[in-house]
């Protein structure tokens, strides 16, 4: 039988005296065995690792932290929930606890209910279980029946399913995409596993849990800051993290917790970077939340203006197109912000220009440049960047991959950054594009150029592949743009990790739309 072959079921002979020794003696043989714990804790961190960085990409989306287990698992497991929210501000209805026996068997141990595989299928029904949720099954001996049924279960759901078990092979660690084993072998006490495998359990999910959090932007520094003051103790610990973090004075970190409704993350930023409540709060959500990205921006020396999430509409038309001149693209970014754009396109000083001088929306400026020896044409040079900067546009967009180019990225950066006191959003094709371009200072990535150069794939709407890779490497927004053309292209980007999308030809191009519907006609 499985159970008698289990090591954390073994009797250890070598301890059979345990019942003669004195107090210390006894005292001292289970503190050295608990060192087994950290042990198999520290050879566990490969695949700690590996779940923790699944568990923050799949909790970046929203989704709850499902915590299942029976005995002392479920317990450690119902501990771990209860201490996320004060801690990290979590909200408590991210957190579930699917306990055998019910939360009721915190206090008094239910033994019998861990082999319940039909109470298992009930609780989890009740829970809603969805692709977004993280499941956290602890079970010391890897086969409690309970567990397994959850596991299953979640598997079918598409829920990331994350294994912890003190058993190597055993059903808990095959059920589950990460597989942690904590391989703490036999106990002192034989078959107690609320010794070292409950410990090696507790410290598990400790780090789990923290990394997640501090993954997920609720950690600066070491402080936590995702802390909404809500009552005098909290108020008094919002406030020296204001004071710490924005390096201020006491009053003034009042002031800039009222004026935040007591956020601690957005009086932080209205603080040390100018800028309004509202426009912090925009700041924040374009960094994911990270305060750390917000704050330490490579653009130290100019008004933060940031892209608000959203759609962004880009406005261009070619010379030979009859819309093209200032008019038509004024009169198309006009109907974009009637309609809920949240940024604008253009390229073109004079467009550019048109299009400040009617509209308060953030603009991505670009000075497309053909003929040159280079096939790099947006923005290639310090002379386009000028001009899209002269005529009012707040971001210069530029191409940065790894074509050949008339000066060098990080010179071309550093100028936009640092003479003309913009933004820089990283036209690439790739991602080792994207991350190159987010190692050099820009402050937005987007896909603009994926489906132009030899190196990126054709594709007939937007990489949405690329929007996921880049979103999963990088803390700076990252802008979905090229080809996207439909409701679902949008929801796709989004759900990938993008900020914002921009969208062009689908529509501020009515010849192309034409062309397209027409064609539909003659097909
Ligand atoms: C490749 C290139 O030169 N893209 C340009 C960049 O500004 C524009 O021509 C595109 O219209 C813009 O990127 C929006 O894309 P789409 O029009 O596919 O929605």
């Amino acid at each position: 039988m499985i159970t008698t072959s289990l090591p954390t079921e073994q009797i250890e002979v070598r301890f059979a005296d345990l019942d003669l020794l004195d107090e210390r003696n006894l005292l001292e043989r289970l503190l050295n065995d608990q060192e087994g714990a950290i042990r198999a804790v520290r050879a566990s961190l490969p695949q700690l690792t590996a779940a923790a960085k699944a568990a923050s990409e799949r909790l970046r989306h929203g989704g709850r932290i499902v915590y299942a287990g029976a005995g002392t698992s479920g317990r450690l497991g119902m501990i771990d929930a209860a201490e996320l929210t004060p801690t990290f501000s979590w909200p408590p209805e991210r957190t579930v606890n699917l306990v055998a026996g019910g939360r009721d068997s915190f206090f008094a141990a239910v033994e019998n209910a861990e082999d319940d595989v039909t109470t298992a299928e009930h609780h989890y029904l009740q829970a809603n279980i969805t692709e977004h949720d993280v499941i956290l099954a602890v079970a010391a001996s890897g086969t409690t029946p309970y567990v397994c049924r959850v596991l299953q279960l979640a598997r079918q759901s598409g829920a990331l399913t994350i294994g912890i078990a003190n058993n190597p092979g055993t059903p808990v660690l095959g059920l589950s995409e990460h597989a942690v084993l904590l391989d703490t072998g036999p106990e002192v006490l034989s078959g107690s596993t609320r010794l070292k495998a409950g410990t090696a359990q507790k410290i598990a999910l400790n780090l789990l849990s923290t990394t997640v959090m501090v993954q997920l932007g609720k950690v600066y520094q070491n402080l936590m800051v995702d802390l909404v003051a809500t009552n005098e103790k909290l108020v008094n610990r919002a406030n020296r993290l204001v004071q710490e973090a924005a390096q201020i004075e006491p009053q003034q970190a009042v002031t800039h917790l009222r004026q935040a409704n007591w956020n601690v993350k957005t009086a932080i930023v209205t603080a040390t970077q100018g800028v309004d409540a509202h426009c912090a709060r925009a700041l924040l959500d374009a960094h994911h939340g990270r305060l750390r990205s917000v704050l330490h921006q490579n653009t130290p020396n100019f008004p933060a203006r940031p892209l608000p999430t959203g759609v962004i509409v880009s406005c261009q038309a070619r010379a030979d197109n009859p819309l093209h001149g200032p008019q038509f693209m004024r009169a198309m970014a006009l109907a974009a912000a009637q309609a809920g754009a949240v940024g604008l396109r253009a390229n073109g000083a004079s467009d550019i220009r048109a299009i400040r001088d009617a509209s308060n929306l953030p603009i991505i400026g670009i000075q497309k440049v053909f003929g040159s020896p280079y096939d790099v044409y947006i923005t290639p040079d310090f002379g386009s960047a000028r001009l899209a900067a002269q005529a009012g546009a707040d971001i210069i967009a530029i191409d940065a991959t790894h074509r050949p180019r008339p000066v060098p990225l990080p010179d071309l950066i550093r100028f936009i950054h640092e003479e003309l006191g913009k933004f820089v959003m990283a036209d690439i094709s790739t991602s080792d594009e994207g991350m190159r371009a987010a190692e050099y200072g820009v402050d937005y990535v987007a896909t603009t150029l994926s489906g132009y150069t030899s190196t990126s794939p054709t594709l007939p709407g937007p990489d949405v592949q690329l929007v996921q890779a880049l979103a999963s490497h990088l803390d700076i927004p990252i802008v979905a743009e090229g080809r996207i053309q439909t409701p679902h292209d949008i929801r796709a980007a989004r759900e990938a990790g993008a900020n914002a999308v921009v969208v062009g030809t689908a529509i501020t191009n009515p010849r192309e739309i034409t062309r397209r519907l027409v064609h539909a006609w003659s097909e």
